[in-house]
């Protein structure tokens, strides 16, 4: 076979694969130092020095490569990744590496979106009317604007680069007592504060401090004229596309929003009793409506409608039988390009599992085995919890069920991990770090092949 020379840029390519082959940790780190953009580069086999340094068993290029940020994430044309690769060939001690550090070769989820528990919710609190009132009138107590189920926030200017760009505005209660007046104001404890390094340190040891404790205010007033209680900066509600401003929050924020947006959209919902129809009160500090007919059957026995309701959905990743492929969908509402895991809600008497294999089955025709559940989103769109799963298929064949999905397609791991690794290109895109639908892929993008 005719061999071609090499140009120069690739000759360095082959020698810079060619020390993490052999386990030359000087060589390497020179050509490194020379060329720093040599860290991910692919030779002719299709292999990072990563993926070479690991089947070859160098643990000390594995963790040098690692020390100056190489991508865990690529895979060669077998679909595997360096982790996979080093567990292939038994290399314990490397795939125990890979899997260690960081986020997102391990195999493990980080936190999701959404779940960050902030404030302690204290919910025995919630029945105590006395200390509630106190509360109310604190000095301290942070108070949260929603109109309706929208929060009052600001542009965050601080940080450009930062993916935060909403910062919930904050009242005190001389801010928003006016509001109290008002029989269609809803007021929802959302918990206090935890004790964290900001806490006065005197005064936690003299056991003086008391956590501010945490409301929201749901309120149908003008927006307008409630902006104006901002005095002049930049706020505004989250009204206009509410999935995309929701999701620029900081973590700790994004927590408290998903509690409080759930529990005022079922007050919107369910302001009259759904046994009787009469009117209700408010109790246990927004977390119970009480029907006023003494003689309603929900007041006997315990009633789920009087507490705040939320739906599940099933959502999941569906491997392909032969491991490795997985069945992504579209809704015609997604972005072009945009293509993410088949979800749908759970029906009443259905087990996670059989409405995994339900939905499946109805969305794109594909049957579905095993199902293994992974982890859980509280979605405040207004009020689902998303239970994440993975499931095998037991077939391949795809019959779009083109009322709720306008495509569903079998991806390569090759084609998801450089999605994954490069960002959107024009025929994959996936869905945004904060939703649960990207952390599983990602998370089996990450984990060895084998389930
Ligand atoms: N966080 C994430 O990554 C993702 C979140 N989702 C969320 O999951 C939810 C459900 O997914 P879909 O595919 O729309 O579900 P789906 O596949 O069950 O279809 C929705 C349709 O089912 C019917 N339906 C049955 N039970 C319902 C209920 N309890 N509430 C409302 N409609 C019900 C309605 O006709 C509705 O149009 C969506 O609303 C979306 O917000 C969906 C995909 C990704
Ligand atoms: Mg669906
Ligand atoms: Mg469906
Ligand atoms: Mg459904
Ligand atoms: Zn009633």
């Amino acid at each position: 076979m005719a061999s071609f020379p090499l140009s120069a840029k690739e000759e360095i390519v082959e020698r810079f694969l060619d020390a993490a082959v052999r386990g030359d940790l000087p060589q390497l780190r020179m050509l490194l130092t020379h060329t720093p953009s040599l860290i991910n580069q692919t030779g002719y086999s299709g292999w990072t020095a990563l993926m070479l340094a690991a089947r070859n068993g160098h643990y000390n290029v594995v963790e040098a490569l690692l020390s100056h940020g190489c991508d865990k994430l690529p895979v060669n044309s077998s679909s595997q990744t360096a982790y996979d690769i080093a567990k292939f060939w038994g290399h314990s001690h490397i795939s125990n590496l890979l899997a260690q550090t960081d986020d997102r070769c391990s195999g493990v989820l980080p936190e999701l979106y959404f779940c960050r528990e902030t404030l302690d919710r204290q919910s025995d609190k919630r029945t105590d009317k006395a200390w509630l009132e106190a509360q109310q009138s604190d000095p301290n107590t942070v108070y949260l604007l929603f109109s309706n189920i929208n929060p009052m926030v600001s542009r965050c200017e601080e940080d450009k680069s930062s993916e935060v760009l909403n910062k919930l505005c904050r009242f005190r209660y001389d801010g928003v007592k006016d509001l109290f007046q008002k029989p269609t104001t809803k007021l929802i404890f959302l918990g206090v504060e935890k004790m964290n390094s900001s806490s006065s340190c005197s005064q936690v040891q003299e056991g003086s401090w008391e956590p501010p404790a945490w409301f929201a205010i749901g309120t149908d007033e003008d927006a307008t004229e409630l902006l104006k209680r901002c005095r002049g900066k930049n706020c505004f509600f989250t009204t206009f596309s509410p999935k995309i401003d929701l999701l620029t929050f900081s973590e700790e924020e994004a927590g408290i929003v998903a509690h409080a947006r759930a529990v005022l959209v079922w007050h919107n919902r369910y302001s009259f009793c759904p046994i009787c129809g009469s009117g209700t009160s408010v109790e246990e500090g927004g977390h119970k409506r009480r029907c006023l007919n003494l003689k309603c059957r929900s007041l006997k026995g315990v009633y789920n409608t009087c507490y705040p309701q939320i739906d599940p959905v099933v959502i999941m990743l569906v491997v392909h039988p032969g491991r490795n492929q997985c069945l992504l969908g579209r809704k015609k509402s997604y972005p072009v390009g945009m293509f993410s895991c088949l979800a749908g809600f759970i029906e009443p008497g259905e087990a996670i599992e059989d409405a995994v294999r339900r939905e499946v089955e109805e969305e794109s025709g594909v049957k579905v085995g095993l199902v293994r559940y992974i982890c859980s989103q509280p979605w405040p769109m207004p009020s689902n919890l998303m239970i994440g799963c993975l499931a095998i298929a037991t077939s391949t064949n795809i019959k779009v069920d083109q009322n709720e999905i306008e495509e569903a397609r079998w991806f390569t791991r090759q084609q998801i991990a450089e999605s994954l690794h490069r960002g959107a290109n024009p025929a994959l895109m996936l869905p945004p770090s904060q939703t649960i639908a990207h952390q599983l892929i990602r998370y089996w993008i990450c984990k060895n092949a084998n389930l």
